[in-house]
C-alpha cells in the first residue's frame, strides 16, 4: 500500500506581456516547497475600505512558469503517475483552472503543433512503449473517453453515431454495487493495442466533442472530460490479473459568477457557475477537515466517478492552472486556494490484484478431482473400470517427462488413483528391463567396432584429403553463385520498394513496420501494416463523415468554401503543418532507403563472417591442423563492421519511428483542422442563409445565380474581418478591400470634433477613398456598416 497526499502542480500561462510587472513572483528556494506569490495591485485593492492584505502566497510540489514546455510538464507530473499505472495502482491526474487558463492545452495539447502535444498524448506513447520492452507479463489495454455535461455522461466514443448534438450521443449513467462500487453504463471501453489505436480514439473521442459543441454548451468551459486508460497485467501461466486505471481529466472552467462587482468585494468567494465543481469543492473540504465521517460522494456524477482518485486507492496530481493576468488575480488566488485544500487529502493506493475466473475454476476442478480420488482410497473404494487408451498414453507421457526431467526435485504427480500408481510401476518396470538387454547388446557392439578398427593407410589418408578438397572448392563455388543470386534478388525488391515507397509516399505512411530486435523486410505486408491502413481508413472514412457533406456542395457553395478556407485564420497553421508534413515524409523517405541499406549491409557482412569461418575450417582439415584458437584479425574486423552497422541501423530505426508518430501525430492535427473549417464554414452558410431569407434584399450568395467574383491574383489579400463579414465573398471583393480594419484604432483621448471628423469620413455618395460596386443596395450596406461602425468607435471614445 502507498499512502500519499495528492500532489499539486501549478502551472502559469503565458500571457501576451511576458511576466506582468509585479503580478506574482515564484520562490524556488531549496529550503522549503517552491512557492507562489500573487501580489494584488494597488489599483485593483484600492477602494476597500477593509484591510486588504495586498499578497497571498501559496505552496506547490512544483511550479512551472511561463516558459515551462509541454515535455517538462510531462516528465515531471505525468510520467511517474504513468509509472504508477504500470506498476498496478491506480492515477489520477487532473487540471483545474478558469476558463481560458491552459487545462485542455495541457491535458489534451494545443491543436496546432506536434510539439504542443498535451499529457494524454504523451502518456500513451510512454505506456505503449513500456509495453512494448516487457515481455514477462500479458497486459491488455482499453480506452474511454467521458464528457460530463450538466450531470448528464455522455460517451465520447461511439464510433457508431453521427453526433450533431451532446444529446445524440449515448448517455452514461452510473450503477452503483452493494460493495459501492462505481459502474459506468453506456461507457464503451476500446481495446488499444498501440499507440496508434490509442491515439486514433482520442481523435475521434475530441472530434466528437468539437462536433457536439453549441455555442450554449462550450464544451471545453461548461463540460469536464475524462479520458482513461485501463490496463490489465498478468503473468504467462498465473491467475492472478492486476488491473490499474489513468484518468486523465480536463475540468470544467471553474470561475465564479460575481468576481469583483460594482463596489462588491474583491476575491469574495459567489455563486459557482458550475454545480458540479461546487460540489467537488464540498468533497475536498470534507476530506481535508479531520474527523470528518460523511463524504458527500453522491452529490455529482464527477465526484461519484472520481471518488477512488479522491481520498481513495489512487495516486492523484492535480495541476492548477493559472492565467496570471491583472483581470484574472481573484480567479488566480481562488485556484491556488483551492489547491491546497487539495493538498491535504491523504490517499491509499493498493494493487488492484483479482484472480482471473476461469483460470481459478480450473484449478479448483482439479483439486476437487484429486480430493475424491484421495477419498476414494482412504474409503477403500476402488475403482475397478480399465484406463482408457488415452490416459494410459497420458501416463505414459508424464513418465517420460518425469523421467527426462534434469530436477532432482521434480515428482511424477498421478494423482490418488491405484490404477494409475500400478500403471506407473509396470512401465517403469518395463523400461528397465528394456534398458537391461539395449544396454547389453550396446556394450557388444561397441566393442566389436573397436576390434575392426585398424589404422588408416597413408593412400586411403591422401584419397580423403582429395575428396575433401573437392568438396571445399564445389562449396566455394556454389557459395559465389548463391551470392550473386541473393544481390540480385536484392537489388529487385530494392527497385520495387522504391516504386512502392513512392506510392505510398503519395497516400499515407512511408514507415516500415518491424522492431528493434533486429533486421526485417522493410516493407513486407505483415499485420501491423495491414492495421495501419485500415486505422487510416477509419480516420479518413471519419474526417469524410464529419465533414462529409462537400460532395454533395454545389458549385458555388464549393467556391465559397475555398474562399472561406482560404481566408480562415487556421488556413495559416494547416499550411504550416502540411509543409512540415512534407519534410517529415521526405525524412522518413530518406531514413527507410539507408535502413534499407544498412539492412543489406548487414546481411553481406554476416555472409562474409560465416565466410570466413568456413574458410578458417576447411584450411584447418586441409591443412591437416587444428583451427587456430586465437582470434582471427580478419573475421574481428568484419564483426566490429558489423556490431557498427547494427547500431546504425538501431539508431536509425528508432528515429524513423519517432518521425511515425510525430507524422501520425500531424495528420491526425490536420483532420481535426479540416473537421473545424468545415464545421465552422456550414454554421456560416445557414446564418448567411437564414439572414437572407429575413432579407432577401441584401442580395442572393445562395441561389448561385451570381457567380462568386473571381480575385484578381494582385488583390489576393486576407484582410482579417469579422466572422460575419470576413467572408463577404458574395459583395464586391474592391469593396471588401478597403473597408476600414475592424483591428483597435486608438482613440484619441480629447475627443474634440470629433463627431464633425466622422461625419466627414462618412460620405453620403460615394466617394473615391470608398469605392463602391455601383449597385446600389450593396453600396448602401457598406456605408451603413461603415456608419455604424464609426459611432461605436465615437461611443468607445466618449466613454
Ligand atoms: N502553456 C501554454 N502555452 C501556449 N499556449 C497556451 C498555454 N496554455 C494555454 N494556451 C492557449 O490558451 C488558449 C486557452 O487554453 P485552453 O483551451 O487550454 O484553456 P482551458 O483552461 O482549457 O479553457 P476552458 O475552460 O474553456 O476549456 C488556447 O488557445 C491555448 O492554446
Amino acid at each position: 500500500m502507498v499512502k500519499q497526499t495528492i500532489q499539486i502542480f501549478a502551472r502559469v500561462k503565458p500571457t501576451v506581456r511576458k511576466h506582468p510587472q509585479g503580478i506574482y513572483s515564484i520562490d524556488e528556494s531549496e529550503k522549503s516547497l517552491p512557492s507562489l506569490e500573487i501580489i494584488v495591485p494597488h489599483d485593483l485593492a484600492d477602494g476597500f475600505v477593509n484591510n486588504k492584505r495586498e499578497s497571498y502566497k501559496f505552496n506547490f510540489q512544483r511550479i512551472f512558469d511561463q516558459d515551462a514546455n509541454q515535455e517538462t510538464l510531462f516528465e515531471n507530473i505525468a510520467k511517474p503517475v504513468a509509472e504508477s499505472i504500470l506498476a498496478g495502482y491506480n492515477g489520477t491526474v487532473f487540471a483545474y483552472g478558469q476558463t481560458g487558463s491552459g487545462k485542455t492545452f495541457t491535458i489534451t495539447g494545443g491543436a496546432e503543433r506536434y510539439r504542443d502535444r498535451g499529457i494524454i498524448p504523451r502518456t500513451l506513447s510512454y505506456i505503449f512503449e513500456q509495453l512494448q520492452k516487457d515481455s514477462s507479463k500479458i497486459y491488455t489495454t482499453h480506452i474511454s473517453y467521458l464528457e460530463i455535461y450538466n450531470e448528464c455522461g455522455y460517451d465520447l466514443l461511439d464510433p457508431r453515431h453521427e453526433a450533431s448534438s451532446l444529446e445524440d450521443l449515448p448517455k452514461v449513467t452510473i450503477l452503483e454495487d452493494p460493495d459501492q462500487n462505481i459502474h459506468l453504463k453506456n461507457l464503451s471501453l476500446h481495446q488499444a493495442t498501440t499507440e496508434e489505436e490509442a491515439l486514433n480514439l482520442l481523435f475521434l473521442g475530441d472530434t466528437n466533442r468539437m462536433i457536439a459543441e453549441t455555442p450554449m454548451n462550450q464544451a471545453s468551459t461548461r463540460s469536464h472530460c475524462i479520458f482513461t486508460i485501463h490496463l490489465s497485467s498478468k503473468e504467462p501461466g498465473s491467475a492472478t490479473v492486476r488491473h490499474a486505471k489513468l484518468h486523465l481529466v480536463d475540468l470544467a472552467g471553474s470561475e465564479r459568477v460575481a468576481k469583483t462587482g460594482v463596489g462588491g468585494q474583491l476575491l469574495t468567494e459567489a455563486k459557482y457557475i458550475n454545480l458540479s465543481l461546487h460540489y467537488l469543492e464540498q468533497v475536498i473540504i470534507a476530506l481535508s477537515e479531520k474527523h470528518r465521517s460523511h463524504i458527500p460522494y453522491r452529490n455529482s456524477m464527477m465526484t461519484s466517478i472520481l471518488r477512488d482518485s479522491l481520498g481513495g486507492n489512487c495516486m492523484t496530481t492535480m495541476i492548477a492552472t493559472l492565467s496570471l493576468e491583472k483581470r484574472n488575480i481573484d480567479e488566480s488566488i481562488s485556484t491556488c486556494r483551492f489547491a491546497q485544500r487539495v493538498a491535504l487529502i491523504k490517499n491509499e493506493a493498493v494493487l488492484n490484484e483479482e484472480i482471473d475466473p476461469r483460470l481459478m475454476i480450473i484449478r479448483l476442478q482439479k483439486e476437487i478431482q484429486e480430493l475424491k480420488d484421495e477419498l476414494a482410497i482412504v474409503t477403500g473404494e476402488k475403482k475397478t473400470e480399465a484406463l482408457t487408451e488415452a490416459e494410459l498414453l497420458q501416463l505414459e507421457k508424464l513418465i517420460t517427462s518425469f523421467l527426462e526431467d534434469q530436477d532432482p526435485e521434480s515428482r511424477l504427480e498421478v494423482g490418488a488413483d491405484m490404477r494409475k500408481i500400478h500403471h506407473c510401476f509396470h512401465y517403469l518396470k518395463k523400461l528397465l528391463n528394456d534398458k537391461k538387454i539395449y544396454g547389453k547388446s550396446t556394450v557388444s557392439s561397441e566393442i566389436k567396432d573397436q576390434d575392426s578398427q585398424e589404422p588408416l593407410q597413408e593412400e586411403e589418408y591422401k584419397k580423403l584429403r582429395d575428396i575433401l578438397q573437392q568438396r571445399d572448392n564445389e562449396i566455394n563455388i556454389l557459395v559465389n553463385m548463391l551470392k550473386k543470386e541473393k544481390k540480385k534478388a536484392q537489388d529487385a525488391l530494392h527497385l520495387s520498394i522504391m516504386d512502392r515507397n513512392e506510392c505510398r509516399h503519395a497516400q499515407s505512411s512511408p514507415f516500415p513496420p518491424g522492431n528493434l530486435e533486429g533486421p526485417r523486410p522493410l516493407l513486407s505486408s505483415t499485420p501491423t501494416q495491414v492495421q495501419d491502413s485500415t486505422t487510416l481508413e477509419h480516420r479518413s472514412s471519419l474526417v469524410q463523415r464529419k465533414t462529409g457533406m462537400r460532395e454533395e456542395m454545389s458549385l458555388g457553395r464549393q467556391e465559397a468554401f475555398e474562399i472561406f478556407k482560404r481566408d480562415h485564420a487556421d488556413s495559416v497553421t494547416i499550411e504550416d503543418n502540411k509543409q512540415i508534413l512534407k519534410q517529415r515524409f521526405s525524412e522518413a523517405k530518406a531514413l527507410g532507403e539507408n535502413i534499407n541499406e544498412a539492412r543489406s549491409k548487414i546481411g553481406h557482412l554476416k555472409e562474409e563472417i560465416t565466410q570466413r569461418h568456413l574458410q578458417q575450417v576447411a584450411l584447418g582439415i586441409s591443412e591437416n591442423m587444428a583451427v587456430p584458437s586465437g582470434p582471427d584479425r580478419l573475421e574481428e574486423k568484419l564483426r566490429s563492421q558489423l556490431e557498427e552497422e547494427k547500431r546504425r541501423y538501431k539508431t536509425m530505426f528508432t528515429r524513423l519511428k519517432a518521425l511515425k508518430v510525430e507524422i501520425e501525430h500531424l495528420q491526425l492535427l490536420m483532420d481535426k483542422a479540416k473537421v473545424k473549417l468545415q464545421r465552422e464554414f456550414e454554421a456560416w452558410w445557414t446564418k448567411e442563409a437564414s439572414r437572407l431569407q429575413v432579407n432577401p434584399a441584401a442580395g442572393n450568395p445562395l441561389g448561385h445565380t451570381q457567380p462568386l467574383p473571381q480575385v484578381p491574383e494582385s488583390q489576393q489579400e486576407r484582410p482579417q474581418l469579422p466572422p460575419s463579414n470576413r467572408f463577404g465573398f458574395y459583395s464586391d471583393v474592391s469593396a471588401r478591400k478597403v473597408l476600414p480594419s475592424p483591428g483597435p484604432i486608438l482613440c484619441s483621448p480629447e475627443p474634440t470634433n470629433t463627431q464633425a471628423s466622422l461625419d466627414d469620413s462618412i460620405p453620403e455618395k460615394p466617394v473615391s477613398s470608398i469605392p463602391l460596386t455601383g449597385d446600389s443596395q450593396t453600396d448602401s450596406d457598406i456605408l451603413a456598416f461603415i456608419k455604424a461602425r464609426q459611432n461605436i468607435l465615437q461611443k468607445k471614445c466618449f466613454q
